[in-house]
């Protein structure tokens, strides 16, 4: 298969290497000098930009009838503008705040443990994830959709990086070097405290699952999530 990186940072350069491991070619390496895409030879594009251009990026393959996958972060407050964008094109699309499998199999921990503590009273729910300094977006995308699997099923109604009013989950984003993505869920009483912590130990389990994700998505048509590809949840 043809894959067009749209970004070749440090997930485009991990997912080359993996790419190439399972026998694929990498048809175009777009970066912010790169003027136009020529997608002529691609079966899938994997957009893992900046959240400025992700959009644009993503819209650009669904204009050249190919499938797309984003693991950018940070630009979620377009994503049904994308959504409506895709469908209108009859395109292929796939986004995931974290490509990992242990990520995808965490966020349903996650969704499970959170229907259990809407049932008992007396606890605080906070989100902390860890990043290395050369992230642009907080908080994380991983804890964004981590949020949403807890109001999902509690009384919370979103999330913020602030004071947290009683509704609201506080997310603390914390800056560190070089770490690849650490995420950890507490549920604090004055009893005792319960936590879910997955750690990151380099970046291949990104890029290992965005080329999975690619090779699923390659001869289909629509809107889909790492639920449909990994077939879990
Ligand atoms: N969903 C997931 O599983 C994961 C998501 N991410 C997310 O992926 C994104 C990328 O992360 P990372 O690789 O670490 O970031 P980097 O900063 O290392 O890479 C970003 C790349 O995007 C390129 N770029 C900038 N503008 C454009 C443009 N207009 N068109 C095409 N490419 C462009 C940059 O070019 P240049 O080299 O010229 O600056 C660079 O190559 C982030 O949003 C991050 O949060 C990261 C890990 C996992
Ligand atoms: O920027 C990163 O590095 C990462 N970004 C994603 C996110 O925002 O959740 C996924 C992963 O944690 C690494």
């Amino acid at each position: 298969m043809n894959i067009a990186l749209l970004g070749y940072g440090r997930m485009g350069k991990s997912i080359e290497a993996i790419a190439l491991d399972r026998n694929h070619n990498i048809s175009l390496k777009a970066t912010s000098s790169t003027k136009s895409f020529d997608f002529s030879k691609t079966d899938v594009a994997i957009d893992f930009s900046i959240p400025s251009t992700a959009v644009s990026n993503i819209k650009s393959a669904i204009d050249a009838g190919v499938p797309v996958i984003s693991g950018t972060t940070g630009w979620l407050e377009h994503y049904n503008d994308v959504i409506e964008y895709c469908k209108s094109n009859n395109g292929t699309f796939l986004y995931a705040s974290n490509f990992s499998l242990g990520v995808n199999i965490f966020f349903e921990i996650n969704k499970q443990l959170s229907r259990l503590m809407a049932k008992v009273e007396g606890y605080n729910t906070e989100i902390e994830e860890i990043h290395h300094t050369q992230k642009l977006d907080a908080p994380s995308g991983t804890a964004i959709t981590l949020a949403e699997g807890i109001i999902e099923n509690t009384e919370y109604k979103s999330w913020t990086l602030d004071n947290p009013k009683s509704n609201e989950i506080r997310i603390e984003a914390k800056r560190i070097p070089e770490v690849p993505g650490t995420h950890e869920i507490t549920y604090n009483s004055e009893i005792d405290s319960i936590s879910i912590k997955h750690t990151a130990h380099s970046r291949q389990g990104f890029a290992l699952g965005a080329v999975i994700a690619a090779e699923w998505i390659k001869d289909k048509k629509g809107i889909f999530s790492m639920k449909d590809v990994l077939n879990i949840g």
